[in-house]
């Protein structure tokens, strides 16, 4: 296991935004968490990437409670992408890539040769290395989104945490994306709408109503055309595609 949830309730005032949920993500494995607006997938993320506490239950790192890791080393292993993600617009592309290094550098330690091949890597793996000395100010929605998950590559993460990270992107590079998440040595956890893309993409689905988990499996025992009804609210036929072997979702 690599990242596991057992149980885990979030409240804010009354309200009950996460419900009891409890889920693995497994090693290196693709992990697309789906559901309607307000069904909780942001604040599953954020409890996931131990940036908020839950009221009860647990989240563990490779078997290990994360309240009993500190947050460098959480940082060193996890990276969390989240949907509006800003950064001080005064730097350069490459400034905010190498900011992904931080959780890895000491107040002795200088900048390594390891820490240049990873931002090149980085850079070069989105994308973005034309435009490493760009100003982050001047960048397109989806360039600034590409240059976010290049700083999160840069940190060399085992873990990776990808809230809609796809919905700035043109339609080529959404599929890159997809294409490069899902082919690294990673564990991702990706919330995501676009239903074919999770399909085609993601070695497992967990989807979210009302803060609970409706369903759960591989995207051939999830995208049923009763699921899209009753969770999407949508009529959808869905075959296998010829293409790809996964399920193919046709909205009629
Ligand atoms: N800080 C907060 N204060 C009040 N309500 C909140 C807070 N954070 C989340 N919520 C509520 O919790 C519910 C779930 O929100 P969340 O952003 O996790 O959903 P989501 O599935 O990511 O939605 P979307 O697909 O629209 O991004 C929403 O009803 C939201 O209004």
């Amino acid at each position: 296991m690599s990242i596991k949830a057992e149980n885990l309730v979030w409240k804010i005032g009354s309200k009950t935004v996460i419900d009891g949920i409890s889920l693995v993500a497994e090693p290196g494995k693709t992990l697309g968490l789906l559901g309607p607006n307000g069904s909780g997938k942001t604040s599953l993320l954020r409890l996931l990437a131990g940036l908020k506490r839950p009221q009860s239950g647990q989240i563990m790192l490779d078997g290990e409670d994360i309240r009993t890791i500190g947050r460098r080393p959480i940082a060193q292993r996890v990276a969390f992408i989240e949907q509006h993600a800003a950064t001080n617009s005064n730097l350069l592309v490459i400034d905010v890539v190498k900011l992904g290094r931080f959780p890895h550098r000491s107040m002795f330690s200088g900048w390594t040769p390891a820490d240049d091949a990873a931002v090149n890597d980085a850079l070069e793996q989105t994308g973005m290395a034309a435009k490493r000395n760009d100003r982050w100010q001047s960048l397109s929605g989806g360039e600034k989104q590409r240059t976010q998950l290049a700083r999160a590559l840069a940190q060399s993460p085992r873990e990776l945490i990808l809230d809609e990270p796809t919905n700035h992107l043109d339609i080529h590079h959404q599929i890159g994306l997809m294409r490069l998440v899902s082919s690294l040595p990673i564990t991702s956890i990706i919330a995501l709408h676009d239903l074919n893309h999770a399909s085609m993409f993601c070695d497992r689905l967990v989807v979210m109503e009302a803060g609970k988990i409706v369903a759960s499996g591989t995207p051939d025992e999830v995208l049923t055309q009763d699921l899209l009804r009753d969770v999407f609210s949508v009529e959808a036929r869905v075959e296998i595609s010829p293409h790809h072997r996964r399920p193919h979702i046709y909205f009629v």
